[in-house]
């Protein structure tokens, strides 16, 4: 019975479906308007369905449903349908009226004796845009499933993130003096592969050290020490480094200290020198955090009038550390500056006044006077005054910082050294040449721009350092 229903649907009369379906509505005749034959439609049918000229974008039903509706209500086959679907169990199929042709299929899609089947929303875009540009409308990409059921893939479970581990202070010093360490022992182990130490090796040793940068005087004791313990021996490159940082150390020893504060001075007086860029401002903020971090009240004055941005840098690293700060406009003179500092602070009664001053290349004569102005103004307040003088090196400077010693010394009396960034590509040798000759104390040193990488300097750790050794 079922299959009388569906023959009756897809059939009209006795004839088969090819020969039955008028050419109008067969789907070749859809698909290429000029290949289409002469209609043979029915009477009435032909005004509708002759000047067809569909869009290819439109979805097609291939067998036109306007058409088999208006046939079966013209008087065609519906009634034979009607009675077998009636007799199949079908509940009966509403007449259509003649306004009413074009029967709603499903909410939302409507047939149109134009187009066919397309859902309404297709329409009202392809009318607003027309319909080259007419959206394809989107199918819902998962199904939604009843409770109970899941096709979601199971959730990637993110990794944990691993800290990066925090390198000891002595692994930072370490890492930041790889180039000249790697370099130094990578030479010395090839120079004593398959030798013995002599007269030439040891030539050629010292020749390594200088140009490390730890100059003549430490690269005598080197090779003195080794030659007294390893001479006409084999040596290894291990036995080249620990005699190296044993003499380094030895060198060292007598610089690293701390820096002395005399608080009977109300204030002490911190001056800051060096060249431009070398961390002058920086390590005056890390110091004012150690200070005012252990209870004492400091002071920082913005003596570098040239550069705003160093006066806003040294604003910030008081603000930061809980400082006073006293600053003047740019361009003004830097002793006058530093005079109100000194009076102030101690009208404030600070324990310490740091002093921030211009960076200056030690060529810069005029530059340099403005520095002797400053010494002599706050000795004029107080004799001993600056009590301290530190200079700043940066320690991937190399043989300059030698020189830079020189003249800041002459000119402003520095009193003690703070090398900075140790922890980049440093070049540290010159420190040993810098202590051997100056015998300036090393306070401090750097290993990065955060409040917390200034470090006491400790000749031990530095020495191993630079030797290459690991502890
Ligand atoms: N990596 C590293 N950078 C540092 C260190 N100390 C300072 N710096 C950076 O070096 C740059 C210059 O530092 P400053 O403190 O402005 O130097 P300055 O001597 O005051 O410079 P001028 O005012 O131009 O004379 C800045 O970018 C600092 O963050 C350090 O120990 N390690």
């Amino acid at each position: 019975m079922a299959l009388s229903f569906i023959k009756r649907v897809f059939t009209f009369g006795d004839a088969p479906v090819e020969e039955q379906v008028p050419a109008a509505v067969k789907p070749e005749a859809l698909a290429s308007p000029e290949t289409r034959e002469p209609a043979t439609v029915q009477p009435g049918l032909e005004a509708e369905l002759e000047p067809k000229t569909r869009d290819e974008h439109l979805p097609v039903s291939p067998v036109d449903p306007v058409a088999a509706f208006e046939m079966e209500t013209a008087g065609g086959p519906a009634g034979d349908l009607a009675a077998d679907m009636a007799a199949d169990g079908f509940p009966p199929i509403e007449a259509e009226t003649a306004e009413d042709d074009v029967p709603a299929i499903l909410p939302g899609i409507e047939a149109t004796a134009e187009f066919g089947m397309v859902p309404l929303a297709l329409l009202e875009a392809e009318s607003e845009a027309g319909v080259d540009e007419a959206p394809i409308a989107e199918l819902p990409s998962e199904p939604v499933l009843p409770k109970g059921f899941s096709t979601s893939k199971p959730v990637p479970v993110p990794e944990l993130a691993v800290p990066e581990p925090k390198l000891t202070w002595f692994q930072r010093l370490r890492t930041g003096l790889l180039r000249t360490s790697s370099q130094l022992t990578g030479q010395i182990t090839a120079l004593f592969t398959k030798r013995k130490l002599d007269e030439g090796t040891l030539e050629e040793l010292e020749d390594l050290l200088i140009q490390a940068d730890l100059g003549v005087e430490t690269a005598m004791r080197i090779t003195g020490a080794l030659s007294s313990e390893r001479y006409g021996k084999d040596v290894t490159g291990e036995d080249v480094s620990r005699i190296m940082a044993d003499e380094i150390t030895k060198v060292l020893g007598p610089v690293a200290k701390p820096l002395q504060l005399d608080l009977n001075h109300k204030p002490h007086v911190i001056l800051v020198v060096g060249v431009n860029g070398t961390g002058k401002t920086t390590t005056i903020g890390k110091l004012a955090a150690k200070l005012s971090g252990s209870g004492l009240k400091v002071m920082l004055a913005a003596g570098d009038t040239f550069r705003a941005a160093a006066i806003e840098q040294l604003k910030i690293w008081a603000d930061r550390t809980g400082s006073e700060f006293i600053g003047t406009k740019l361009g003004a003179d830097a002793a006058g500056l530093a005079y109100d500092a000194y009076e102030q602070a101690r009208a404030n009664k600070s324990d310490v006044l740091i002093i921030d001053t211009a960076g200056r290349l030690q060529n810069r004569t005029e530059l340099m006077a403005e520095l002797e102005k400053i010494v002599r103004v706050l000795g004029k307040l107080d004799p001993d005054a600056p009590h301290t003088v530190l200079q700043t090196l940066d320690a991937t400077t190399g043989q300059n910082a030698m020189n830079q010693v020189e003249i800041f010394r002459n000119v402003a009396g520095v009193s003690g050294l703070i090398m900075t960034k140790l922890d980049g590509t440093a070049r540290g040798g010159i420190l040993v040449a810098i202590a051997a000759k100056h015998k300036l104390p090393v306070y401090f040193i750097g290993v990065g721009e955060a409040v917390d990488d200034l470090e006491p300097f400790e000749a031990h750790d530095f020495a191993r350092a630079i030797a290459g050794l690991t502890q």
